[in-house]
């Protein structure tokens, strides 16, 4: 903003703030205590008719001054909340290198292995749940000391970790932190955020749990090579960043919003300060005190938070849009991708385990740089838009993978030798007569040899239970295999695994800049604030049980379903998926999060026509009445 346009506005300010004085002085006279909000909105929309909207010309010149001069503090306080987003990541995905290692120096059988990787995600779980009450009790400042705790005592545990009951200890710890940071945060920045800014800035919460993802990728193909205690680094390095962001919340302040909430206002009105600058805070803090006195009076206080939530229409809506976004986030099978994209990769033929390896590493990256997209698009196209286009390109490009693997299955090579006295052991095994069959029973794998780019003199036989890289018996037996014998297990020979390679990553492209993000993003602003602590650990909750049930099924899904019928089934959930969002969620980009709450007051199948003359008037009505004082 040039030096003389600045002027102008400061002086139409000061002058603004002067009349908005008076107006409150006759006011307060006149009919008590009211707030500026309220009388603002009642005066711009009686005056449109007769003065031409001045009372719009002074929004617009005092949002536009907001804009221009945003303080660089709120920047400090998201990336420094965004933290708890990247250790989330890091620590969900640096489990999958780790435990290649793991493995083979603990000896740990595949019971083992479920435990340590899904035992994190389950806490996360309860701990979202859980976290709720401390949000709404301590504040969201201490949750997110506590949560820096636990990810730092997680990772020593885990680095010194000296037998397998340690390590479940340490990742139950890690858990814990990653459940109470991801409710949390985007709770915190929301709060924290102008109303032009706050997608944006919640988005970068989501932007760094992608960088985490393929941070850990990375910490994990670099650490592969030390076979011996590698995985204390990839799980110990976490403690860098757990510990700059408890240090730094020492010196961090509380959310406005939960102190205007406990009544400490003098604190409240001293943090506004503070995240805005030197901008003036009056209108914002009106604001949210009198949504708050507002809400109270309509809902009152009595009785759980989450009964309150559930008997009042306008919030039991949100609360079924908020959890609603996060299911279909984990059914449409994002972290099928990120945690299987080396198996998925080799299951669609690609044969090299190193190659396999940093291809996840490019996969992470491909999700880190789009969710970038998103963070870049969320207050251009708006939350509605960017959800709606994302979830119809993932839905697509899981159906281009189904097909793939289809078409896979549909040239998989036949078994073309047999054992000529099968033993027990093996005549599971022999009665697969292609390799889509063979590779589908978690027993079996296919041992063939590779003349140019024909299949020939092929096998199905026994997997050795220990190591799956080798057969129990025959000629893939021993592991120094001649060079044209070939092992698959979990895969066969395909000219079609580009298919899949191709289609993880426009996957890839349309879910992370929307429905990575766009979930936590909209659950961080569709309460209000009574409801906020408890809707979000709530929808979090959802997020983290739909992650376990979904990466936890995937394999016996595959086996049950075959590849293909997997996907396909992942993408009919994606489309549901959009037709629930299409039907439901309403577009808050712009909004103050006090206006929000005026969305849900149409039937839920409305919301998300909000943007329609129908909605616009709604929201008008809303504040036509809160200025009578209705
Ligand atoms: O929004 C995030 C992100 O998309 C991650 O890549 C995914 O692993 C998480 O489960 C999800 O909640």
């Amino acid at each position: 903003m040039s030096r003389k346009a600045s002027d102008n506005v400061e002086y139409t300010l000061r002058s603004l703030s002067h009349l908005m004085k008076e107006k409150r002085r006759k006011k307060d006279e006149n009919a008590g205590e009211r707030s500026l909000v309220a009388a603002e909105s009642y005066t711009s929309i009686n005056s449109q008719g007769a003065t031409g909207g001045g009372g719009d010309l002074e929004r617009a010149a005092r949002r536009q001054f907001q804009r221009d001069v945003t303080p660089a503090f709120v920047y400090v306080v998201s990336v420094f909340s965004a933290l708890g987003g990247f250790l989330f990541g890091y620590d969900t995905g640096v489990v999958s290198g780790a435990m290649l290692l793991l493995k083979k120096q603990m000896n740990l059988t595949a019971l083992w292995q479920e435990l340590v990787v899904s035992s994190t995600v389950g806490a996360a779980a309860l701990s979202a749940l859980l976290g709720g009450l401390l949000n709404g009790t301590c504040g969201r400042r201490p949750s997110i000391l506590i949560a820096s705790c636990f990810f730092t005592a997680g990772a020593v545990v885990l680095a010194a970790a000296g037998n397998k009951e340690t390590l479940l200890a340490g990742r139950v710890v890690v858990g814990l932190g990653i459940g109470l940071a991801s409710m949390t945060i985007p709770v915190y920045i929301a709060e924290a955020a102008p109303s032009h800014l706050r997608g944006r800035l919640v988005t970068i919460n989501t932007l760094f749990i992608t960088g985490g993802q393929f941070f850990a990728a990375v910490i994990d193909g670099a650490f592969s090579y030390l076979a011996k205690d590698g995985w204390r680094y990839m799980f110990g390095l976490s403690a860098v960043p757990s510990v700059i962001q408890f240090f730094g919340f020492l010196f961090l302040p509380e959310s406005p919003r939960w102190l205007i909430q406990k009544g400490q206002t003098q604190k409240a009105r001293r943090v506004l300060s503070q995240i805005r600058g030197n901008q003036t805070i009056d209108e914002e803090y009106d604001s949210i005190k009198n949504s708050i006195d507002e809400e109270e009076k309509e809902v009152g206080t009595a009785g759980p938070v989450i009964c309150r939530m559930l008997t009042y229409p306008p919030t039991r809506r949100a609360l079924i849009v908020g959890c609603g976004l996060q299911m279909f986030q984990q059914l449409s099978g994002i972290n099928t991708v990120m945690y299987y994209c080396a198996t998925i990769l080799q299951m669609s033929g690609m044969q090299d385990d190193t190659l396999a390896i940093w291809l996840s590493a490019v996969i992470a990256l491909i999700n880190f740089i789009f969710t970038l997209f998103g963070v870049w698009l969320v207050e251009k196209l708006g939350r509605r838009k960017l959800t709606i286009g994302s979830l119809a390109g993932t839905t697509i490009a899981l159906i281009i993978l189904a097909l793939g693997f289809l078409l896979s299955a549909q040239v998989s090579p036949p078994v073309t030798l047999y054992p000529r006295n099968s033993s027990s052991e093996n005549s599971i095994c022999t009665k697969y007569s292609d390799c889509n069959g063979c590779m589908l029973d978690p027993n079996c794998g296919f041992c063939y040899q590779a003349n140019k780019s024909n299949i020939v003199e092929s096998s199905c036989v026994p997997v050795d239970k220990k190591f799956n890289v080798k057969a129990a018996l025959g000629r893939c037996s021993n592991e120094s295999k001649t060079e044209e014998l070939f092992w698959a297990y979990n895969y066969c020979p395909t000219p079609y695994s580009w298919i899949a390679l191709v289609s993880l990553i426009i996957y890839l492209v349309f879910f992370a800049p929307g429905m990575g993000p766009m979930p936590w993003t909209v659950n961080s602003e569709i309460y209000p604030l009574w409801a906020r602590s408890t809707g979000n650990a709530c929808s979090s909750g959802v997020n983290w049980i739909f992650n376990v049930l979904i990466s936890l099924t995937f394999l016996h899904t595959a086996e049950y379903l075959t590849y293909y019928g997997a996907f396909f089934l992942y993408a009919g959930f994606a489309a549901v998926g959009l037709i629930f969002i299409y039907g439901c969620l309403p577009e808050t980009k712009g909004k103050k999060l006090e206006e929000i709450e005026s969305l849900f007051e149409n039937k839920l199948c409305t919301c998300g026509a909000s943007e329609s003359d129908e909605g616009r008037f709604k929201l008008t009505t809303h504040y036509l009445s809160t200025a009578r004082g209705e």
